[in-house]
């Protein structure tokens, strides 16, 4: 027999060859925005737009476990590459990556204390931390940019401080939120469905007039331009998702951003005046920052209100819908059925002798049989099912497309499951309890599942009186065995 060995990184626990393949990875990703960046800047100025720093922040918070030394190493290669290859000196190149280098350490660092549900933006105060971590991370950019400034252009510390500063602040923040806020892809997770779902006409509104209020702020071009996209923005935050409302917001700072570089909006001001240009970049993020507010919040409150939909409508002992949740959903698929002249079944289910599972093992193993039930009941039904507890220990299943015949196959299946089912108690031997089942179907839904819960009712008082452990349809019973 041969064994296959593979060597792992310590700290991380994966294999070398991954932490390779990874840092080729980031080496790549880092020359290919790098090379953006100085591909879009204008002529004789450091880029402003340059997204590799925030990528790179973003990625690194993203799988904290790519940010390791090969990694680094990697971006190191990336960064120098692209400036190499677009004609700077090997000094230069160094210097300029030590100033992006500031950004994204910095900026790590002070995420790495920080929760996931703040890392990824899941909480209005993420937010605030977000930017507090932006400014902490372009402040030891700037300082390395006041080094480098008279050193490489032959300018003052203050104006390199300022340039590399409000440059790094407009760019993290268009950039890094887009990125934390990505919904992760899982093959069957809701999330998947929504990303590929394509919005009704209505839901492409606030978009669309945010795209109209970036171009009608580039064509007119004067001093309160800026601006003008603030209501549309305002309207996407309230509309999308968080994840939606980050990229409508980096696409605007990068349209603003690269129109006032490349001198095709000049806003009335003289923006080859420095001080100019860099307050119109703080001003761009500082807008950048009311949709992502506003969006955040409302992330929360609409998990809120899920959280509360869900309260409202479930049992908190079986998390099985409640009578009204139940009432609710059933009439609203019998409403369906009916009008598509569809087949349904409702079974009522009523464990036995309950009270004297109580009695002699107390409310807390009662409940237990209780979630136990729950659980295997649920665990036996389709998507389509509806499940519910209306009382103590009596539940409703209302079964679409079934007649009586399936519904009969499936409730003989729940009995005899439950009780086969050894269920967990205090007591030395395993408790085991029993359920009765009613049956009532209609070959064409009614409209409510009130009009068929008294035939249900009654079947399942006949399965009582033919010894319990049994399912009664209308006008049959069996007993098992
Ligand atoms: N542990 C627990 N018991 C509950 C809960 N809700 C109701 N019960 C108990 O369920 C029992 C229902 O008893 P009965 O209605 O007499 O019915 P039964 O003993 O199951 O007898 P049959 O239905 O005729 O077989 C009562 O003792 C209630 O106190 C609950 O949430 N938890």
């Amino acid at each position: 027999m041969t064994t296959k060995s593979t060597l792992h990184d310590q700290r991380t626990g994966w294999p070398v060859h991954h932490a390779l393949s990874n840092a080729l990875l980031i080496g790549l990703l880092t020359f290919g925005m790098a090379l953006l960046g100085i591909i879009t800047r204008p002529m004789g100025l450091l880029a402003a737009f340059w997204p590799a720093n925030a990528v790179l922040l973003g990625v690194f918070v993203r799988h904290p476990r790519t940010a390791r030394w090969p990694s680094w190493l990697g971006a190191l290669a990336g960064f120098v590459a692209a400036d190499l290859l677009t004609g700077s000196t090997w000094t230069k190149s160094l210097l300029l990556t030590a100033g992006n280098f500031a950004f994204v350490l910095v900026g790590l660092l002070i995420y790495q204390t920080q929760r996931e549900e703040i890392r990824l933006l899941r909480r209005p105060e993420s937010i605030v931390y977000l930017v507090l971590i932006i400014v902490a991370g372009a402040l030891a950019e700037g300082a390395v940019g006041s080094v480098i400034n008279p050193v490489l252009f032959h300018g003052s510390a203050e104006a390199g401080f300022s340039y590399w500063f409000s440059a790094e602040l407009a760019n993290a923040l268009a950039i890094v939120p887009v990125i934390l806020a990505l919904p992760t892809w899982r093959a069957s997770s809701p999330g998947r469905a929504r990303l590929i779902r394509w919005p009704t006409m209505a839901k492409w509104m606030p978009a669309a007039v945010f795209v109209a209020s970036v171009m009608i702020a580039i064509r007119l071009n004067d001093s309160g331009s800026i601006a003008y996209p603030i209501p549309a923005l305002l309207w996407c935050a309230i509309s999308y998702s968080l994840f939606t409302t980050s990229l409508l917001t980096s696409m605007y700072g990068i349209a603003m951003m690269l129109s006032i570089s490349t001198g095709q909006m000049s806003l009335g001001a003289a923006t080859s005046d420095l001080h100019t240009l860099l307050a119109l970049r703080i001003a761009i993020a500082l807008i950048a920052l009311a949709p992502l507010m506003v969006a955040s919040v409302m992330g929360a409150r609409n998990a809120l209100l899920k959280q509360l939909q869900h309260l409202a409508s479930h049992d908190p002992l079986t998390d099985a819908l409640n009578r009204g949740g139940l009432m609710e959903r059933a009439d609203m698929l019998m409403r369906q059925l009916h009008d598509a002249r569809q087949p349904v079944s409702v079974l009522m289910l009523d464990i036995d002798h309950f009270k004297s599972v109580n009695d002699q093992h107390g409310h807390a193993t009662g409940d237990r049989v209780l979630r136990e039930f729950a659980r295997i009941v649920h665990g036996m039904l389709r998507d389509t099912d509806v499940f519910g507890r209306i009382g103590g220990e009596e539940f409703v299943v209302v079964l679409p497309n079934c007649g009586q015949d399936n519904a009969w196959q499936i409730a003989e299946r729940i009995r005899a499951q439950f009780g086969q089912h050894a269920l967990s108690s205090e007591a030395a031997v395993p408790l085991r309890a029993t359920v009765s089942i009613g049956i009532a179907s209609a070959g064409i839904a009614m409209p409510s599942l009130s009009t068929l819960l008294p035939d249900a009712d009654h079947a399942l008082y006949r399965a009582k009186h033919a010894g319990r452990n049994c399912v009664a349809a209308a006008g049959t019973t069996k007993n098992p065995g």
